[in-house]
């Protein structure tokens, strides 16, 4: 690295991500939806903090849409956040899982789940950042999700299917113009807020 300069040369990507359910059961929640999933296609460590995955950017956003459907899908109110990123110097090349096929191995199970989700697009070191964020806003809207702009986010509401879609086409697309793009996300589901339809909480 020179010049402080972030400029990875392997297109590993990753994860950290958290999920907190709202319930006593929270242990249980967690640790259920880490086993239910099929992480086998990705690098995986979980402390008391987050669970970081890093692989094929297929599989890194399927095992994070699975990991919070299976939590959203015990009806608790459930928050994610995470950090996704790609090309920082430190994920090397040599790791194993970039050689699986892109066949994604967990099906959607949260259909008809309602979410929303607060997201915003990092392309590290573009001139043109603002353009390639604009770029991945408008094409957000083409997936009839209520896409809305907020101070240092995009909200995006909708089906938890189409929000993750949504998520995995903006870091992929920028990424194959953008060496290092970093993309954050929080999402909630089942929340009392949506409920009562005021959807701003
Ligand atoms: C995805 C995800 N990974 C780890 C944690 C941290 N964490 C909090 S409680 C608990 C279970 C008991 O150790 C764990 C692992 C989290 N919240 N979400």
């Amino acid at each position: 690295m020179s010049n402080n300069v972030c400029k990875g040369t392997s297109r590993i990507a990753g994860c950290r991500f958290s999920v907190h359910p709202m319930t006593d059961d929270f242990v249980n929640v967690i640790l259920s939806a880490l086993k239910e999933v099929d992480t086998s296609k990705v690098w995986l460590e979980t402390d008391d903090v987050s669970t970081c995955v890093r692989g094929k950017i297929a599989h890194v956003f399927d095992v994070t849409e699975a990991i919070f459907s299976h939590a959203a899908k015990t009806g608790h109110h459930v928050a994610f956040s995470g950090t996704y990123s790609i090309g920082c110097p430190g994920d090397t090349d040599g790791d194993v899982y970039m050689a699986e096929n892109n066949r994604k191995l967990n099906t959607p199970i949260a259909i008809n789940q309602y979410a929303a989700c607060d997201f915003a697009l990092y392309p590290l070191g573009s001139d043109s950042y603002m353009d390639k964020i604009m770029e991945q806003i408008e094409a957000a809207k083409q997936r009839g999700l209520t896409v809305e702009g907020i101070h240092y986010a995009t909200k995006l509401k909708g089906e938890a299917d189409d929000i993750f879609t949504t998520l995995e086409n903006a870091f992929t697309a920028t990424q194959e113009h953008n060496d290092h793009v970093v993309m954050t996300a929080s999402i909630s589901a089942n929340s009392p807020s949506h409920q009562k339809g005021e959807d701003d909480e």
